[in-house]
């Protein structure tokens, strides 16, 4: 009997990530982008090389991961921090670049409503509690799942927590940055029993992603 096959089964998250990762999975030997072509809606599907991709939420790729029902994913160290969960994160990826910030309304940049509980919309309920009670402020926490810049111009929070990349979206709602909490970068993450059970394999990945983005950033360098 020859050896027991290793299948890996890989949770990618849909959208912008997966546009940045397929590139670096292509170079680290794992090339997704001939059958994401043809997969249509399809959201599981086998490559030719052997390994299985479940195409998911990104919020929902540490759940398949920490499960077991994938041995490896791509997720935001965003992501990673707010749900806290039992993970290896051994590689930084060095992509999905952008930073967890404060911001509120240009014209209150000045100040807030004095003696009153700061209202804060965000995404990132953890986050921004764990940001706020680390400087002895208990806000009020007004959890939502997206457009969260529309918070603070409506009336509905004083400040949000959220992701800032070129901060755009912030001027373009008349919103200003005004503290950085974290630097975010995607990170591969790999299940704790399958880095055991598939060890090889997972050696394999993590050297490949390894490798591959260290190349890049000598390039990077080189070119500066
Ligand atoms: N503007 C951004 N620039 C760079 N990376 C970002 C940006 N926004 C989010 N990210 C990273 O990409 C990950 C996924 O974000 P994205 O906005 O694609 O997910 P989402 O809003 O949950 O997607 P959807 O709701 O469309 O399924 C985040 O967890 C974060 O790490
Ligand atoms: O600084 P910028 O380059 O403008 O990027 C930041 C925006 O990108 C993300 O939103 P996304 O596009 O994912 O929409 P969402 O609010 O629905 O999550 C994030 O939540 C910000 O709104």
């Amino acid at each position: 009997m020859g050896p027991v096959p290793e299948q890996i089964t890989w949770a990618l998250p849909k959208g912008r990530i997966l546009e940045q990762a397929t590139p670096l999975l292509a170079a680290a030997g794992v090339e997704i982008a001939p059958a994401l072509k043809s997969v249509g809606r399809k959201l599981l599907f086998d490559l030719p090389t052997g390994e299985r991709v479940l195409l998911v939420k990104p919020v929902d790729v540490p759940t398949y991961v920490e499960h077991g029902i994938a041995d490896v994913g791509i997720a935001g160290l965003d992501t990673l921090l707010e749900q806290g969960r039992d993970l290896y994160e051994p590689v930084d990826l060095g992509i999905g670049r952008c930073r967890m910030a404060v911001a509120q309304p240009r014209e209150t940049a000045g100040g807030l409503r004095r003696g009153m509980t700061l209202r804060v919309a965000t995404k990132y309920p953890r986050c921004a509690l764990r940001h706020y009670r680390a400087k002895g402020i208990q806000p009020e926490i007004i959890p939502l799942f997206g457009s969260v810049e529309l918070g603070p111009i409506t009336g509905l929070a004083d400040q949000i927590v959220d992701l800032v990349e070129s901060g755009e979206t912030l001027r373009q709602n008349a919103l200003v940055e005004v503290e950085t909490i974290f630097e975010v970068s995607s990170r591969l993450i790999v299940n704790a029993a399958s880095l055991r059970l598939k060890q090889p394999a997972i050696s394999r990945i993590i050297h490949g992603l390894r490798t591959t983005v260290e190349e890049r950033a000598r390039k990077v360098a080189a070119s500066q």
